[in-house]
C-alpha cells in the first residue's frame, strides 16, 4: 500500500531533523511542505503570529483542536514552561501515530498529550476526565465549521476564564464566518485581526484572536 502524504512528511522528519530538537522538527516540516508536497500545517509565517500570541499568552494550560501532523502542537509546546501541559485533539487515527512520532522526534512527548476523538465529544470530558481545570489558550485549526459550536460548547463547560486566549486558524480561507460572527461584536471577547498568508503560498489568510472576558 502507498505510503500516505504524511507518513512521508514523518520520514522526512525522521531523516533530517535533529533529534530532541524542536527548531529542527518546524523547519523539516515547513522545508518539506513548501519544497516538495502543500500540507495543512499552519506554517512558518502564520507560526510567527501563533508563537507571539502563545508567549502573550505563557499557558499553563493549552488546548489545540485539531493536531494533524503535530507541526502547531511542536510550536505550541517548545514555548511552554516547565509545569505547562498542551491537549491536542484529532479524530482522524490516521494522523495520530504521525503526529505522536513528530512530537516526540522534536523531544516534546511530556508536554503534549494528543486525545482521539471529535471535538465535541471530548471538550465535556476535559473537566472529568483529564483534570482541567480552564485553559489559558486555545489553538483551533480543525474543521472550519466546528469552530464556533465547539467555543460555545467551551464556554458551556466553564472551561474558559477571563483572559483566556482563543487563536483560530484559516479565518481567511477556507474561512470560519460563523466563530467570527460569534466573537466579534460580543460583549463577552475582545477581538484581534491578524492578515497572513495561506501556509507556504500565496493566497491570503488570516489568524483571528479573541480574549475572553467573563
Ligand atoms: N477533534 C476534531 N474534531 C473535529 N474535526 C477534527 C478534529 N480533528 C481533526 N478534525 C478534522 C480537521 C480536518 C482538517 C482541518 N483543517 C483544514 O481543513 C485546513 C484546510 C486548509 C486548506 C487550505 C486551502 C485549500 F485549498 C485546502 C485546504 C488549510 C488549513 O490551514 C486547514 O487547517
Ligand atoms: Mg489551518
Amino acid at each position: 500500500m502507498d505510503q500516505s502524504k504524511e507518513q512521508r512528511i514523518l520520514n522526512s522528519v525522521s531523516y533530517n531533523a535533529i533529534k530532541g530538537d524542536a527548531e529542527s522538527v518546524l523547519d523539516c516540516i515547513d522545508k518539506y511542505c513548501s519544497q516538495k508536497e502543500w500540507a495543512m500545517n499552519v506554517g512558518d509565517e502564520k507560526g510567527l503570529i501563533l508563537d507571539k500570541i502563545v508567549k502573550e499568552a505563557d499557558p499553563t494550560v493549552a488546548l489545540e483542536l485539531g493536531t494533524y501532523c503535530g507541526y502547531s502542537a511542536v510550536r505550541i509546546a517548545r514555548l511552554l514552561k516547565p509545569s505547562a501541559h498542551l491537549f491536542s485533539i484529532e479524530f482522524n487515527a490516521e494522523f495520530v501515530p504521525i503526529a505522536k512520532e513528530i512530537i516526540e522526534i522534536a523531544g516534546l512527548e511530556d508536554k503534549v498529550t494528543i486525545l482521539e476523538g471529535h471535538a465535541q465529544d471530548i471538550i465535556p470530558q476535559l473537566k472529568t476526565k483529564y483534570n482541567v481545570d480552564t485553559l489559558d489558550f486555545v489553538f483551533l485549526d480543525h474543521w472550519k465549521d466546528r469552530y464556533a459550536p465547539d467555543t460555545i460548547l467551551l464556554e458551556q463547560y466553564g472551561l474558559l476564564r477571563k483572559g483566556s486566549i482563543l487563536l483560530a486558524d484559516n479565518i481567511g480561507f477556507p474561512g470560519a464566518p460563523d466563530f467570527l460572527k460569534h466573537v466579534r461584536n460580543n460583549e463577552h471577547y475582545e477581538c484581534t485581526h491578524y492578515p497572513s498568508h495561506l501556509e507556504y503560498m500565496k493566497a491570503p489568510d488570516a489568524m483571528e484572536k479573541a480574549v475572553y472576558l467573563g
